[in-house]
């Protein structure tokens, strides 16, 4: 089953609590956080003590995703705050060792750690890696901004990804954020994603029925 999660960055602020009646009433499972620092990404966004007013405002998954310099020092305070899933970027850290540690150090925390890749990123990265997480983001648009037209070179990522779990016989979340909407998500879903990050398509549409298309 495919698992949609609304990325606030589209939300509009001044109707938070409508849209997220609509959000909560809506097929949504996770709600999608996206944390920027200005640093690793040209963007600044949300830190813990909104995440935990979301906390309050839904029972769905909060899905957090760390495009931030160093996810090291704040992946344990968005833990604290509330986060079920934590993805952190690739190419913020300095190597496969350094992943694993942060992944365990989450895992220890009750979170479900992933790892993000950039699209200039190839997939080949991960593959001594991927086991150590319970999800992979592959990124569909350069992180930083919403409403940008989604990459399908992130396609064969997620096919090589699916490949990868499926011969291991893993229960990998793949998700894919960026650009996402009915005709991208279906192209998604064909390749094995089963997790779509969706921000305008959901936020400047009619909720419920955004959702549902991507289902
Ligand atoms: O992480 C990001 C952008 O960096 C995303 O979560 C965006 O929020 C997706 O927005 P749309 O492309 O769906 O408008």
């Amino acid at each position: 089953m495919t698992i949609i999660s609304p990325s606030i960055l589209s939300l509009d602020f001044s109707q938070l609590n409508s849209q997220m009646d609509a959000v909560n009433a809506s097929r949504a499972q996770w709600l999608h956080y996206d944390v920027m620092d200005g640093h690793f990404v040209p963007n600044l966004t949300f830190g813990p003590d909104i995440l935990k007013a979301f906390r309050k405002l839904t029972d769905r998954q909060l899905d957090v995703h760390l495009m931030i310099s160093d996810p090291r020092k704040y992946a344990p305070v968005f833990a604290q705050a509330g986060a079920q899933w934590i993805t952190f970027h690739y190419e913020a850290m300095n190597d496969a060792q350094d992943c694993r540690a942060l992944a365990k150090e989450l895992r220890a925390l009750g979170v479900k750690p992933g790892i993000s890749i950039k699209p200039q990123t190839p997939v080949s990265v991960l593959e001594a890696l991927w086991q150590d997480f319970d999800l992979v983001l592959v990124m569909s648009v350069e992180p930083g901004f919403g409403g940008q037209q989604f990459d399908p070179s992130a396609l064969d990522k997620i096919t090589v990804l699916r490949q990868w779990a499926q011969a291991a016989g893993a229960d990998l979340r793949i998700e894919v954020d960026g650009g996402i909407n009915a005709e991208t998500g279906k192209l998604c879903r064909e390749a094995g994603a089963d997790v779509l990050v969706a921000g305008s398509y959901i936020f400047k549409n009619n909720i419920v029925e955004a959702v549902d298309s991507l289902c």
